[in-house]
């Protein structure tokens, strides 16, 4: 059993755990990738050991393929389950029209592929992910290694072009060596302080040869699941505003914690 999850940990699972609660028997589930949704993917393992729950899921990353495996959510390709019912997802910010940066764990790609193929995209978060404007996250693009050193100088002249605030960029690394996705490519972080026009922003990012995709989710997120440390959770969704303000249970279960 581990010891006592900070109040941070405890908001990321309780939003987890109370976005599990969406999906229902049969669903075509998207995976998503990083800490909180890990804690997803162990609620939902739990509920198909605990009631059975049949779900296929998707996963967003090769290390949210092996997590899902491991706690005995079947795994399917997206090519596989062609459209999905749902996707869950962490974030790295959400703004009030739940405009999203994500691509923190460097997923990206595969999570904007999977969340778009989805009836419905769940994001879950800790109330410190909630921003008036986006930006002060650096915003993570996935750009492929041929020439990235020019898509990166491409990048900052375009971002000055474009009168953005902060215009610096840098690779991300992994240790000594540059980081690699799960599609072979590097990420720029770009260091912007605040993105006046995310959604112009996006689009012209995606222009650029060399640029994969990038981490700005414009009009993707349909409902975001707010923990707090407290075991609180709001649910916002995009046309009803607030919608609900809950507790969930926080009790530690063996299977969710043992491993932590
Ligand atoms: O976009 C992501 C991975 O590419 C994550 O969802 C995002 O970085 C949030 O991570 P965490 O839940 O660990 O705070």
């Amino acid at each position: 059993m581990a010891g006592e999850l900070s109040p941070i940990d405890k908001a990321k699972f309780v939003a987890a755990k109370r976005a599990a609660a969406f999906v229902e028997d049969g669903m075509r589930v998207g995976l998503g990738t990083g800490s909180t949704a890990a804690w997803l993917v162990q609620c939902l393992g739990e509920r198909v050991h605990e009631e059975g729950l049949r779900i296929r899921g998707v996963p967003t990353s090769s290390r949210t393929a092996q997590l899902a495996r491991e706690v005995g959510i079947q795994v399917i390709s997206l090519d596989e389950a062609k459209w999905l019912d749902l996707t869950i997802d962490g974030a790295d910010e959400f703004d009030g029209d739940l405009n999203l940066i994500k691509g923190g764990g460097g997923a990206l790609l595969q999570e904007k592929i999977v969340a778009t193929a989805s009836d419905r995209m769940i994001v879950i978060a800790d109330a410190a992910k909630e921003v008036e404007t986006l930006g002060a996250f650096p915003l993570p693009i996935e750009v492929i290694p041929f020439g990235w050193q020019t898509t990166q100088a491409l990048v900052e002249e375009t971002l000055i072009s474009m009168d953005v605030l902060g215009r610096s960029s840098t690779l991300r690394m992994n240790g000594d060596v540059p980081f690699i996705t799960d599609e072979g490519n590097h990420i720029l972080d770009l260091h912007l302080g605040r993105i006046g026009n995310a959604r112009q922003l996006a689009l012209v990012l995606n222009q650029m040869p060399g640029c994969v995709e990038n981490g700005l989710f414009i009009d993707i997120c349909d409902t975001v699941v707010i923990g707090f440390g407290d075991g609180k959770v709001e649910l916002r969704d995009i046309n009803e505003g607030t919608i609900a303000t809950e507790r969930v249970d926080f009790v530690e279960s063996d299977n969710l914690f043992s491993d932590l």
